[in-house]
């Protein structure tokens, strides 16, 4: 079987243009004040286009990618894939001094308590971004336990910066400190985690 990468990588780019979209509606959705009849009507079209859409459809999310250089790239993932319209898309980068950072931008989507980011979604975050300093020192692993220290509300509509880094490992099980802070360092959320590689994941290398 041949594979066409232009044609593959044009339809992937053209998949998380729509991801951002359907994000963009669901933004509107969230936040829109037109009267009951428009809102009807605009259900209607997307009904059509969701109909367009399962035309064709996969089972599973677009799936995770490990380059030749241990670069993993997964577009379905909920938090950093591209593809995935539940992501934000979070963008995790290495950091020098302290594992891995994001920056995060919460919308009002998001809202749990009145004005502020709900729980749970922090807690998403933080397990995202502890998972990920654990797999760039070399021991990526699955969530065992995640403890979440809730300090402040966390607001959105503002920028925000999420680190985490692996502070240790014994066997096949690795610890991790991460954080929401403001962007002047004011910890919001703070989570520690113990992640566990599963047998068939030892030795892998991802960065
Ligand atoms: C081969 C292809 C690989 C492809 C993927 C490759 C790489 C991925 C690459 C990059 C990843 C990048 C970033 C990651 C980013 C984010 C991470 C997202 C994290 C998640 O969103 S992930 C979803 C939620 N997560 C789960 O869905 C886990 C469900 N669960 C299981 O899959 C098993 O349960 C597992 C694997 C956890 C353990 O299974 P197991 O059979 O390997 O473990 P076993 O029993 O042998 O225990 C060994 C030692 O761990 C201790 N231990 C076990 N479980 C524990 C627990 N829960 N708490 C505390 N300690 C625990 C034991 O007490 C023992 O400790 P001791 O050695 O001291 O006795």
């Amino acid at each position: 079987m041949t594979i066409d990468v232009a044609a593959h990588d044009a339809r992937l780019e053209a998949l998380c243009a729509l991801a951002q979209e359907t994000r963009d509606f669901m933004d509107a959705v969230a936040l829109t004040e037109v009267g009951g009849s428009e809102i009807a009507a605009v259900a209607a079209e997307l009904a059509a286009l969701t109909a367009r859409l399962r035309l064709a459809a996969r089972e599973t999310p677009q799936p995770l990618e490990i380059g030749a250089d241990g670069t993993v790239r997964h577009l379905g993932n909920a938090v950093t894939g591209a593809a995935n319209p539940h992501a934000l898309p979070l963008v995790v980068e290495r950091d020098p001094e302290r594992g891995v950072r994001a920056d995060i931008a919460f919308r009002p989507l998001h809202e749990g308590p009145p004005s502020a980011v709900h729980g749970g979604i922090s807690a998403m975050i933080l397990d995202h971004v502890l998972g990920q300093a654990v797999a760039a020192a070399g021991v990526a692993g699955l969530t065992g336990t995640l403890t979440v220290r809730y300090r402040a509300t966390v607001p959105y509509g503002r920028p925000l910066v999420a680190t985490a880094e692996h502070t240790r490992s014994e066997g096949r099980k690795s610890w991790a400190d991460g954080r929401i802070a403001l962007p002047d360092g004011t910890v919001l959320v703070e989570a520690t985690g113990l992640f566990v590689t599963p047998a068939e994941w030892v030795g892998l290398k991802v960065t």
